[in-house]
């Protein structure tokens, strides 16, 4: 038997956008031999019973048997989470962007533990809110898609209108020592700066 961190939460990663900083698709950019979607995907598959990819083009993964989500809102990152909230079995998701190569599982944990009596639960660092790497449930559907139906797309814009649990940098420091849970590689220049990958 599996040992999940939550079997009633489903994983979602978000594999859409341009990848216009990077010039290639920064999903199937590999790290330590394996493309870094792939990096979050076997955490998830690790610790939720449901995995859902979300993003446009869904047979760049034809390869992987997992479900892909396309957009029902495109262009933003918050209209993925949207699409991964409204195509969902379960009440909760928990959402990654695809471009962390070192995701935690500590503060993925760590979040899930705290959900009793929120919306969501969302990590902030001395650098902002990380609202990619957070827990959601369908209640921040109605607040997320009246944003988006407004033309905004801020990942936080909608948070006066839930009830979201902020996860400190003092919680999130003891959690990711290293300090790398966070790190996302937008540029060449990132995949550069962090070294060993290949
Ligand atoms: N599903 C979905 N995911 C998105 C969308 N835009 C960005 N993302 C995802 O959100 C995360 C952060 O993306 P960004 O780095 O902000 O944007 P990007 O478009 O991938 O890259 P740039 O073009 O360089 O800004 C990544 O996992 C992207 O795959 C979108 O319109 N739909």
């Amino acid at each position: 038997m599996p040992h999940f961190v939550a079997d009633d939460i489903t994983g979602v990663i978000l594999v859409g956008g341009k990848s216009r900083r990077m010039g290639r698709d920064k999903a199937f950019l590999e790290v330590q031999g394996k493309p870094l979607f792939e990096r979050v995907l076997d955490l998830f598959r690790e610790c939720f019973a449901q995995v859902v990819l979300v993003g446009d083009r869904g047979e760049r993964f034809a390869d992987y048997p997992v479900r892909v989500l396309p957009d029902l809102i495109p262009g933003s990152s918050l209209g993925g989470v949207y699409t991964g909230l409204s195509g969902a079995d379960s009440e909760w998701i928990f959402v990654s962007s695809c471009d962390l190569p070192f995701p935690s599982k500590s503060i993925l944990q760590h979040l899930c533990s705290l959900r009793e009596g929120f919306d969501a639960v969302v990590p902030k660092t001395r650098q902002g809110y990380e609202p990619l790497f957070a827990l959601y449930s369908k209640r921040c559907l109605a607040p997320i898609g009246e944003l988006l139906a407004g033309g905004e797309c801020c990942a936080y814009a909608w948070y006066p209108q839930a009830k979201v649990k902020e996860v400190g940098p003092e919680e999130i420091a003891r959690l990711d020592p290293a300090g790398t849970a966070f790190l996302n590689l937008n540029t060449p220049q990132d995949v550069v700066n962090t070294g060993g990958i290949t």
